[in-house]
């Protein structure tokens, strides 16, 4: 089933009026692989997508813990970091879209992302050949060193 998410580029300031409950526009949807191309790389406090472009790179608190919560639901993280009224005002100027209530349990939490893939995972290369090589030198000087030493 599809999830339904308030898109509204075009429209931040009714999704921020209907945040005060005194809109009563209906929404437009996303699907939910737009949630998760929105809100890859940049969190969603109280379930809205920020904007990602540039901010990422530029947040004070640093890229990787954005990008930590690619996919998820960033809102307890968001609350936990105990943000300045300045970064949640920032935060409110980058919405892009609200997440319908119904479908807010869908959404993970940065524990168990939805998103796995959005970011590069380590290779097989990484996980095991470096490792092996870097043993197989280190047996080689090993023997070399106690062949010497003999
Ligand atoms: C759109 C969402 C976000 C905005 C606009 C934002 C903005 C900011 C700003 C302006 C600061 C500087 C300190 C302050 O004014 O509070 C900050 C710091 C920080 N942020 Fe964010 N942030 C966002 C999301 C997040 C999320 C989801 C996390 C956590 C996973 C996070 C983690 C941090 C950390 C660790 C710091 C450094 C705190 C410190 O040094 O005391 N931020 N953020």
């Amino acid at each position: 089933m599809e999830s339904n998410i308030t898109d509204c580029p075009r429209s931040r300031s009714r999704t921020r009026s209907s945040q005060r409950g005194s809109s009563s526009t209906t929404p437009s949807t996303m699907s939910p692989s737009s949630w998760r191309r929105r809100c890859a790389g940049v969190c969603l406090p109280e379930y809205q997508v920020p904007r990602t472009s540039g901010f990422v790179a530029v947040h004070p608190g640093g890229e990787e813990v954005l990008r930590e919560q690619a996919g998820g639901d960033a809102t307890e993280s968001f609350e936990d970091v105990g943000h300045s009224t300045d970064a949640r005002e920032m935060a409110k100027d980058m919405i892009i879209g609200e997440l319908h209530p119904e479908d807010r349990d869908k959404i993970a939490k940065p524990e168990a992302p939805l998103v796995t893939t959005l970011y590069d995972e380590p290779s097989w290369w990484s996980t095991w050949v470096i490792p092996a090589l870097a043993a197989a030198i280190a047996t080689l000087l090993y023997r070399i060193y106690s062949q010497e030493s003999e």
